[in-house]
């Protein structure tokens, strides 16, 4: 623990002793425990898990034999949950045909791991819903999914060697995992420390599955270009978005089969039904829900994000061909009565600058209407190829390269979506990020404030800045919020409130039904100004402007914050200043939990001289 722990314990643990808060205590050191030592960064750095898996596939594939064996798996995890244009299912059964064998889907539930990850019931629930579509798909085909739970955790690579044994199968397909170098610490009775992450599961896994004669191909298909294709003039990793934009565009020009479609997948022979050890794998059930996992509000979500990549591909086409509507806060993406500008399969037209995303670019950072994609949910789990979006961006814009431009909804879109690229490959890069660590290591010491009642207040919606409680409300609500209500909360936590952007991230993981690890981190420390291309961190926003920009009808707030639903104009944004002491009074509502002209001279010394109060 040493340093780290150090440098953070010493300002938060004796302030938690004191209070003998147990919630926080918990959520505090569970939070430390996760924080690696300066000098397992270090490590992880100098040698990045990514690139020793990358090299490893390299040369499973050089010694790869073709040796069928009696069916092929292909090991389906929770980020790559479709069946069409996903790279690892389409190899495994053009594999599994080409030497007339049965494909079979695997998939392991790991409650340890999304314990481990922060994971909420809702992602979780959304998995177990999407899981059962994909059940039913696959046995159109002939072919078995069988989902499993497993724990301890560190012995998944062996349980799933020893399933594919049992079926005798010689060949594994899967999408590598999440990139995730999440270090998590664990205390074993002999006082040992252990360290477990998923890229190293996946060596574990080739390693594992060598040594029983099991060939293992792992695919890159999470993002449009894989980790290390990109590299600066010095030949080093990008940490600026700019320049990273720039080259990425290039290598994709270069390089067009980074977007392309992957192969459909062929249907089993009928006779697998009936011939074990396969025919008992069509009758594994999935289950509805995991001890630890549910959810009170199952149906709700059901309702707002239906599973399945139909569902995916209405909400995308939804977003390229109608306009954007208000009054969409509390119903699916899919809900009815969306006007049509531009009928599906149309490349151009007139109706093409007034679709969501013809107008993204313009209208991205409203949050009181329906401006971005909400594709999120299924992006994060796969229900969605993310190539698949890049083609459709070409086909809106008539182009037969990838656009990049900010100055059209479609260009600017892609570059959002490039951010999602962009946080994977500093992941991949800079492991020490997903430990625990900021990017810059000099704010590793920054002095962060240990207020209980603040952090809930944040948590609960009840700060008294209207924008960041009707988003920190829709949170927990929708399991979603916009990007912009996500930076706003962010900044509000770490500069306002001087809370450290690690529990955010945490209860933020907790809550979201799209969280991605890469992309969640990324947006934490982007907002606390300590990762990589940073907003600087005399830059704090200012939480009444954002309100007035980013939700400029009040809408947002009126429907989640319903203590203020009455209140119009600048009010809305800013009730205490806006209204009499006592009309103030009658509304019920908090007022503000902290000065923000205060917590940012607060905020901008802290960053100052990192270490100092
Ligand atoms: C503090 C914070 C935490 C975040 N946590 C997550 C998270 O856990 N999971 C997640 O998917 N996104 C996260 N984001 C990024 C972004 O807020 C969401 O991807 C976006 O709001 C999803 O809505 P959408 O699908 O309508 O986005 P659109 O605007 O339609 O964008 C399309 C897709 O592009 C990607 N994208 C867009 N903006 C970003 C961005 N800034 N960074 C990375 N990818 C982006 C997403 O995959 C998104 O679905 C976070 C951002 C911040 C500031």
């Amino acid at each position: 623990m040493k340093r780290a722990l150090e440098n953070a314990a010493s300002t938060l643990m004796p302030a938690l002793k004191r209070q003998k808060t147990t919630e926080t205590a918990n959520r505090v050191e569970d939070m430390y425990n996760k924080i690696a030592t300066l000098e397992n960064a270090n490590r992880a750095r100098e040698d990045p898990p990514v690139a020793q898996l990358q090299d490893a596939i390299r040369e499973a594939r050089r010694e790869m034999t073709a040796e069928p064996g009696r069916c092929t798996i292909y090991w389906m995890r929770m980020q790559d949950m479709r069946v069409e244009d996903n790279r690892a299912i389409a190899a495994a059964s053009a594999f599994a045909a080409a030497h007339k064998v049965p494909l079979v889907v695997l998939f392991v539930i790991s409650p340890q791991d999304y314990v481990a990850h922060d994971r909420g019931g809702r992602r979780i629930d959304f998995m177990l819903r999407n899981l059962d579509i994909l059940k039913v798909t696959l046995d159109k085909l002939d072919i078995p999914l069988y989902a499993i739970s497993h724990s301890p955790r560190k012995t998944l690579p062996s349980k799933v060697v020893e399933l594919a044994e049992s079926w005798g199968a010689k060949t594994i397909y899967a999408n590598i995992g999440k990139i995730d170098q999440t270090h998590i610490r664990a205390r074993s009775h002999s006082g040992l420390e252990y360290e477990i992450d998923e890229v190293r599961r996946d060596l574990q896994l080739m390693k594992v599955a060598k040594s029983k004669g099991i060939h293992c191909d792992l695919h890159e298909d999470k993002l449009v270009v894989p980790p290390y294709k990109l590299s600066t003039q010095q030949g080093k990793q990008f940490s600026v978005y700019s320049p990273w934009l720039r080259a990425w565009k290039v290598y994709l020009d270069a390089h067009p089969e980074c977007y392309a479609e992957a192969p459909a997948i062929v249907a089993n022979a009928p006779v697998t039904r009936h011939n074990e050890p396969f025919a008992s794998l069509f009758d594994a059930t999935v289950p509805h829900s995991i001890p630890g996992f549910e959810l009170e509000d199952a149906e709700k979500m059901e309702e707002l994000w239906p599973a399945g990549s139909d569902a995916a591909n209405q909400i995308l086409q939804r977003f390229i061909g109608q306009k954007h509507r208000v009054g969409q806060l509390d119903v699916s993406p899919l809900n009815r009565g969306g006007i049509t500008v531009l009928g599906k399969g149309a490349m151009a037209g007139k109706g093409k600058n007034e679709t969501r995303l013809g107008k993204y670019h313009q209208d991205r950072d409203m949050a009181d209407r329906d401006s971005s994609s909400r594709i999120s949910p299924y992006l994060s789990s796969g229900v969605i190829s993310i190539r698949k979006l890049i083609r459709e961006t070409m086909r809106f814009l008539g182009v037969k390269k990838v656009d990049v431009s900010k100055d059209n909804g479609a260009g600017c879109w892609v570059t959002e979506l490039g951010w999602r690229d962009f946080y994977s490959h500093v992941l991949a890069a800079f492991p020490h990020v997903s430990m625990g660590r900021p990017f810059q290591e000099k704010y590793a010491n920054i002095k962060w404030e240990t207020d209980q009642s603040k952090f809930d207040a944040w948590r609960d919606g009840k700060t008294g800045y209207p924008i960041v409680d009707a988003s920190m409300r829709q949170l927990k609500a929708h399991g979603w919020m916009h990007n912009r209500q996500r930076m706003i909360v962010a900044m509000f936590l770490t500069k306002d409130l001087m809370i450290d952007w690690r529990l955010g991230e945490k209860w933020f993981m907790n809550q979201l039904i799209d969280g991605d690890l890469a992309n969640n981190n990324g947006g934490w420390q982007w907002s606390a100004s300590t990762g990589v291309d940073p907003q600087p961190y005399f830059r704090i926003f200012n939480p009444t402007l954002q309100s007035e920009k980013a939700d400029p009808s009040g809408d947002l707030i009126r429907h989640f914050v319903p203590e203020l639903k009455n209140l119009k104009g600048k009010a809305i944004h800013d009730p205490s200043h806006h209204l009499s002491e006592a009309d103030f009074k009658k509304l019920g509502y908090p007022k503000p939990i902290v000065d923000h002209k205060e917590a940012r001279d607060r905020a901008i010394r802290r960053y100052e001289n990192p270490g100092s109060t």
